[in-house]
């Protein structure tokens, strides 16, 4: 990370972020383990999610934009993988915690213990993000670090996979519809497959799409929603989505929210008597909980084995 203070720096250098290095030899072991089980239908789906949104998500599963995605889903899988609660610990009652939905050892060797290892380390480095942007909203650098936030933090891992569908935004097609995801942050780790587009300017008409560049060994950082309710605006939450083109595509999101318990509220240094709080407090697993079933097909259209959600193309 660069020395920068946040003040009077422009957009752009935020960019130096890129430069926190993860890179991980374990990863690319996974990634190709990865491949092997997409490989194998049978499995995933023995592997579904979960209530608890731990597992496999079918292509489709998800609608991030239903107004564009004229009600087809994304054209991209994937594998949910959060804070591994044991079912008997009182905590596992909470919504977004509970055991993790794990592929048999002898099937992906080694591949628990490496999304292990992952989850761990990529913690880190969102708390580290976090203590700039508190450092930038005039709070203690602390701040997220608290139980409340993100020492209880619901940090959820996210394999995805572009099986290499083509876009076509005339007609609802997307790898991921537009959206801004939920929470504080999302560090996002890419291949070097273009896809992921961002719109700076999420009110101008018409939006103005435009590619980010892939770089290896680093994540994107997109500011969730609950950070734009937090700030009052300050941080705009990021729009984005994704288009496939014919080359098959990977990324590993990283969504990083507080505490269950938190109530999210805008902060005493982002409101004033001229500058009221633009958004009502929300506590944190109701808000999530609404996101997801308004993003999620109902696990019961998967009640009949391999049922998918309708695919019109
Ligand atoms: O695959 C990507 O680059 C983005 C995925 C994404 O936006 C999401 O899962 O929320
Ligand atoms: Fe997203």
């Amino acid at each position: 990370m660069g020395n920068h203070s946040i003040e009077g720096v422009e957009a752009k250098e935020f960019s130096v972020l890129n430069c926190i290095d993860l890179s991980n030899p374990d990863i690319n072991n996974s990634v190709s383990l990865l491949k092997q089980a997409c490989l194998d239908s049978g499995q995933k789906m023995k592997l579904l999610r979960n209530e608890k949104h731990r597992g496999y998500t079918p292509v489709l599963d998800e609608l991030l934009d239903p107004e564009n995605q004229v009600h087809v889903g994304d054209y991209k899988e994937g594998y949910y993988i959060g804070v591994e609660v044991a079912e008997d610990d009182p905590e596992a009652q909470k919504p977004f915690y509970g055991p993790n939905v794990w592929p048999a050892e002898d099937f992906l060797p080694g591949w628990r213990e490496t999304m292990e290892k992952f989850h761990r380390e990529t913690i880190k480095v969102g708390k580290a993000v976090a203590r700039i942007i508190a450092l930038a909203l005039d709070l203690d650098v602390d701040f997220f670090d608290k139980p409340e936030m993100l020492g209880e933090a619901i940090a959820t891992l996210r394999l995805l996979h572009y099986a290499g569908q083509i876009s076509n935004p005339s007609q609802g097609i997307y790898g991921a519809g537009a959206h801004s995801d939920f929470g504080l942050i999302t560090l996002l780790a890419t291949d070097d497959v273009l896809g992921l587009q961002i719109c700076r300017d999420k009110d101008a008409k018409p939006q103005t799409w435009e590619y980010v560049a892939p770089l290896i060994g680093s994540f994107i950082v997109n500011l969730g929603d609950m950070l734009e309710r937090w700030s009052n605006g300050v941080f705009k939450s990021t729009l984005h989505r994704v288009l496939g083109n014919e080359q098959e595509r990977y990324s590993i999101a990283y969504f990083l929210e507080p505490s269950h318990d938190c109530l999210v509220e805008c902060l005493p240094t982002c409101k004033s008597e001229t500058n009221p709080p633009k958004f009502p407090p929300v506590l944190c697993r109701d808000y999530m909980n609404q996101r997801y079933k308004d993003t999620h097909a109902d696990l019961k259209i998967y009640n009949n084995g391999l049922n998918l959600p309708a695919d019109t193309s």
